[in-house]
Order: structure tokens, then C-alpha cells, then sequence
């Protein structure tokens, strides 16, 4: 198995696609998983740039891994992850993921994104900072800058989050689930700054239940059992057959 960053870009499209596509990823009998635990088996997909991917299955079909795979942070068993760029992607994981009681404001938590590429003294330069500003109005975070990441709503502090991703200055952003538990109205601002992120140059990849989400993506991926059962528009990948052959629970007939 290898990953790798940095084949030559663009990668030829995948059969089916329109002719000029770029592929920013693509996974080739992708095989991955945990100790004692196989996930993915034999997964073939393709993540086109500039674009939100949408990637949805039930809870426990492997969503969460392939983001990891893709992300760098979980090692394929077998197959290839060819990434078109030799930029490291932004992983965005699971709000769960970040301790609400962290003592840290907005601006130090998206600060976070450029440690990575600091020096051992972890002095900012003005490029970072012009970056952390940047992902902050992007996201609609400045006015929050001093708050505590615990005083936040699930909607602010969700965005405070994907700004973090976005300073990392990565041309590829992957979240998992990043409109879960939201109410209505903040799950749709953040579908809109995702898809504005996609046309001012970011690949967006996400993991959702939010079948709303899912929907509005560019394209979409549906897991089953660790395996992908169609890949496509979001209008033709999630249908009414499909969706109950796999079982999808959130999928009340009236808003199919
Ligand atoms: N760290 C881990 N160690 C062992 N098994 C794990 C680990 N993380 C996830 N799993 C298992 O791997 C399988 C796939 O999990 P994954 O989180 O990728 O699914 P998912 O589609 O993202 O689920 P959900 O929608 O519930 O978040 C599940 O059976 C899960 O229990």
C-alpha cells in the first residue's frame, strides 16, 4: 500500500466524469482499518477539485476512516491513496473531538492551523497572522476573536473550527460531520461558506448525515459496510432505492 503526494497534476478523470476534470485524490482498492478491526474493503474512489464531496453512509460504514486515510493519519492495509498536490490536506475532525473547556479564544484555536509550519519558538510571522485574519473573515469568526471556545454556540464554534483547517493554507479541507448537532440555520451557513470555500479554491470533502448537505454537494460519496455502493451527483446517488437497500436510517420518504 502507499500514499502518495506528489504524482503529477491533474490525474487522468475516472471513467464517467466529464472530460477535463481534475481529480484531486483518488483511492484504488483502498483496504483500511483498526487493530483486529477491518473498515474499507476495496474502495475505488475519486475526489474531484474544487468541489465538495459529500460522504455519507450509516453510522459505523467507514465514513470517519476514509476521511482519516485521505487525511494521512490512518495507513491503508492495501491499495493506493494518490493525492494530485504535494499539499498536505486540513483535517477537520469531529466536534467531539475538541475539549469544549480548553482555555483558548477563537483567535488562539485558529492560530492552531499554522503550528504546523512554525519554527521550534513558534513565533508567527505576518504571513500567518495575514492567514489566521484571513480564515477568520472567512468563516465570520473576527468579532469573536477574545470569546472562549466554551462560551460559544454549536454553530460559532464549529466555524471557529473549520477556520482553523482553512488557516493551515491547505488546497484540501477535510471535515467530519462538521454540521452535526447543529440547528437548521448555522448547518446552512456552513453548506454556503463550504461550497464559497470550493469556488475560491479549496476541495472540500465531508463526512455527513445531513442529507440536506448531501445534497447541495458538488458530488457524493454513499458507504455501506466499509464498502462504496455509488459514487456520483448527490441527485443520483442518493435515491429512494438506494438509500433503503442500505438501510439509511435518516431518510423519511417526504424528503427524498
Ligand atoms: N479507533 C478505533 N478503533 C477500533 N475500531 C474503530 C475505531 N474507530 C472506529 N472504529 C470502528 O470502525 C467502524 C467504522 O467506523 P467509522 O467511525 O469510520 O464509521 P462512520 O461511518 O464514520 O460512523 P459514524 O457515522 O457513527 O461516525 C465502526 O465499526 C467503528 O466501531
Amino acid at each position: 500500500m502507499t500514499i502518495m503526494f506528489n504524482k503529477p497534476v491533474p490525474l487522468p478523470s475516472p471513467p464517467g466524469t466529464t472530460t477535463g476534470t481534475a481529480v484531486r485524490l483518488r483511492c484504488s482498492g483502498l483496504d483500511a482499518g483498526y487493530p483486529g478491526r477491518p473498515v474499507l474493503r476495496q474502495v475505488d474512489a475519486s475526489i474531484t477539485a474544487l468541489t465538495v464531496t459529500a460522504v455519507v453512509g450509516p453510522n459505523g460504514s467507514g465514513k470517519s476512516t476514509l476521511l482519516g486515510v485521505m487525511a494521512g493519519v490512518i495507513e491503508p492495509t492495501a491499495g493506493d491513496v494518490v493525492h494530485a498536490a504535494s499539499v498536505r490536506p486540513a483535517f477537520v475532525p469531529q466536534r467531539g473531538a475538541v475539549g469544549d473547556t480548553l482555555p483558548l479564544t477563537v483567535r488562539q484555536t485558529v492560530e492552531m492551523g499554522r503550528w504546523a509550519g512554525l519554527g521550534p519558538w513558534r513565533r508567527p510571522t505576518r504571513r500567518d497572522r495575514a492567514a489566521v485574519d484571513t480564515a477568520m473573515e472567512r468563516l465570520g469568526v473576527t468579532a469573536l476573536a477574545a470569546r472562549q471556545l466554551g462560551e460559544l454556540s454549536g454553530g460559532q464554534r464549529q466555524r471557529t473550527l473549520i477556520a482553523q483547517g482553512l488557516a493551515q493554507g491547505s488546497d484540501l479541507l477535510l471535515l467530519d460531520e462538521p454540521t452535526t448537532g447543529l440547528d437548521p440555520e448555522a448547518g446552512e451557513r456552513i453548506t454556503d461558506l463550504l461550497a464559497g470555500l470550493a469556488g475560491d479554491g479549496v476541495t472540500v470533502v465531508q463526512a455527513t448525515h445531513d442529507l440536506g448537505a448531501a445534497r447541495s454537494a458538488g458530488d457524493c460519496l454513499l458507504l455501506h459496510d466499509g464498502r462504496l455502493v455509488a459514487q456520483g451527483a448527490p441527485q443520483d446517488v442518493l435515491t429512494v432505492s438506494a438509500l433503503t437497500r442500505i438501510r439509511y436510517p435518516a431518510t423519511p420518504p417526504d424528503r427524498l
